[in-house]
């Protein structure tokens, strides 16, 4: 067995829809649809393990609180579970008042009349029934003809209809899909729901959905959004229909196809959260939500606190997230590679609170979800001088400078090649540490005198050199000079920076100076100590080990 050299003996390729003056593509979305969760139905039915009571209601009490206003709880005729769980919610007063329940069924009298039976005392409920319409479905699981199918369709609406007259303290909406609309003929996906509008005659203001599932994806998402537009212009009584879109991501274009549909006139969407469902699952109507979020509209689903509804969705489905998953993953909101990292420091620099969001590479800022910036960089031996600065910054408050940042980021470089393995902000820290500010031979700083007269700073040091007390001293401008005046060796200062790390009793400073020994290579040096003087005393000492240590010399 293996791929076919000629896939078109197998496969047939996807009928477009004839539509020259399709409005959708130049429109854009401003509206947010009504969202309806269908996780507790589709989602469910896809599990390995399918949710037991509690975590059913786990995952219901979440959707509630995330602000979902229509959740398919259940398939009730399909097992006392899915029914008792229906009887639970009803009956223990879980449903706000603001959210309507909806439940689906099969267009099968018992069925319908077992579902109806579940609903006993809902305040609001959606009755959402289905049957296949398209050919090799008509053809393989009904062996029907079109009328056939059209008939299990309305009578199926009839049914409910008077079933519904029956419980009249509902407060009842009918939904209908055409099971796998994307592969039916669209004149015949229009009669099969015109014939149910006819027996259920919606109005403006009781609307009927008419829900258009991709029940299998079979095309990319333009034809989808074809068909939803054709499907709009075509349906009758438009006004007193709310166009609902279900879509599966068998392509891995769910998304696509949905933000499409949407274009091409639908009013709502079914999904479920971070992408469960049937196969390759149901779209996820978390990104979806975020992708209107990022473009400024507000989805009316609330993802502040994105971890922890992945936390219950994962316990509940028993199912991991992906790394790689939009907005939630683990690595979503991280940049590992140098160039990224050197553009997001430089964007948080720049951002400034209340403006416009323009991080690069991070299409939402963390932040609003509940993330922290602590995985936002992450230091591998991709990685640059840009995410190894960023880290110390944000975790140590060390703000190397620039040129200190690309000689320290070969350091990093040399030990992240060396291990093969990510470094985290402390490991790096100790690597500072190790590298500048234990460097301590062959000349060992054990204590200082400054005295200032009429601007002239003298110095008298006390070293270690190699296991020998060395005193030396000297006069200049500054204490920096007169100990550069006082060191047996040529030293030439290239740069020096200095700032504090924390405020208040806890400050200390952070001395930084580059040095050329003997009109060597140029090298740095790192001090930090309470007393600006003692670091930066340091940092020079830190240099002049690192240089004696990179020209192999013995100390004179
Ligand atoms: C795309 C979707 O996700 S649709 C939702 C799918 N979800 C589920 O099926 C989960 C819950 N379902 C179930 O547990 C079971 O299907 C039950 C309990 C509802 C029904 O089980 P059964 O009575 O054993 O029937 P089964 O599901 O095997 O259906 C087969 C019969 O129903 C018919 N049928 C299937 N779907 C439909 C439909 N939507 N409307 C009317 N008849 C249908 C088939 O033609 C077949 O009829 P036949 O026996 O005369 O050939
Ligand atoms: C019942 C329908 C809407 C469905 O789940 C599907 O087609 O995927």
């Amino acid at each position: 067995m293996s791929m076919l050299t000629d896939p078109s003996i197998k496969y047939r390729p996807f009928e477009p829809v004839d539509i020259p003056d399709r409005q959708w593509p130049s429109r854009t979305i401003t509206e947010v649809p009504i969202w309806c969760s269908s996780d507790l139905r589709d989602g469910n039915q896809s599990l390995i393990e399918p949710m037991d009571p509690a975590k059913k209601l786990r995952f219901f009490q979440t959707l509630v609180q995330v602000g979902v206003k229509q959740i398919e709880v259940a398939f009730p005729s399909a097992s006392q579970m899915d029914f008792d769980f229906v009887r639970t919610l009803i009956e223990d007063g879980h449903i706000p008042d603001d959210v309507t329940i909806q439940v689906l069924t099969q267009a099968r009298g018992d069925l319908i009349e077992r579902t109806f039976e579940s609903l006993r005392g809902a305040k609001r409920a959606i009755v959402h029934v289905y049957n296949a319409t398209a050919p090799s479905f008509r053809r393989i699981v009904f062996n029907q003809d079109k009328q056939g199918v059209v008939d299990i369709a309305v009578n199926a609406a009839t049914l409910i209809r008077e079933l519904a007259a029956k419980q009249p303290d509902t407060e009842w909406t009918f939904q209908y899909s055409p099971e796998i609309f994307t592969s039916t003929e669209l004149e015949f996906a229009v009669q099969v729901c015109d014939a149910v509008l006819d027996v259920w005659k919606p109005t403006p203001d009781n609307k009927v959905i008419l829900n258009l599932p991709a029940t299998v994806e079979v095309a990319t998402p333009n034809h989808y959004a074809d068909q939803i537009e054709w499907f709009c212009r075509h349906v009758s009584r438009r006004d007193s229909v709310l166009v609902s879109l279900h879509t599966h991501n068998d392509r891995g274009t769910g998304v696509a196809a949905t933000e499409l549909g949407l274009l091409a006139g639908a009013d709502r969407v079914e999904g479920c959260l971070f992408g469960n469902g049937e196969r390759t699952g149901n779209v996820d109507l978390v990104t979806l939500a975020l992708n209107l979020y990022t473009q400024g509209i507000h989805p009316q689903l609330d993802f502040s606190d994105i971890d922890a509804v992945r936390k219950v969705v994962e316990e509940c489905n028993q199912l991991p997230v992906h790394p790689r998953h939009p907005y939630v993953g683990d690595l979503v909101h991280t940049a590992f590679s140098g160039s990224h990292q050197d553009a997001i420091r430089k964007g948080f620099v720049q951002q400034k609170p209340g403006t416009v969001w323009e991080v690069p590479y991070l299409p939402i800022d963390p932040a609003d979800i509940g993330r922290s910036y602590e995985a936002v960089i992450r230091v591998n031996s991709q990685s640059g001088k840009g995410g190894i600065t960023y880290l110390l910054e944000t975790e140590y408050g060390i703000s190397l400078p620039r040129r200190m940042q690309i000689e320290f980021s070969q350091v990093v470089q040399g030990e992240t090649d060396r291990l093969g393995l990510e470094m985290t902000a402390k490991q790096i820290h100790e690597l500072l540490d190790r590298e500048y500010l234990q460097a301590a031979s062959p000349y060992a700083l054990i204590r200082h005198r400054l005295q200032e007269e009429n601007g002239t700073s003298a110095v008298d040091v006390e070293v270690l050199v190699n296991g020998e007390t060395q005193h030396w001293r000297g006069l200049g401008k500054g204490p920096l000079e007169a100990l550069v005046a006082g060191l047996p060796t040529a030293v030439e200062i290239m740069d020096y920076h200095e700032h504090s790390i924390g405020s208040g009793t806890n400050a200390k400073a952070a001395a930084y100076i580059e040095i050329r020994v003997d009109g060597g290579r140029p090298l740095h040096g790192v001090g930090i100590d309470e007393n600006l003087t003692t670091a930066t005393f340091r940092a020079l000492f830190s240099a002049l080990n690192r240089a004696a240590r990179q020209s192999g010399q013995q100390a004179a």
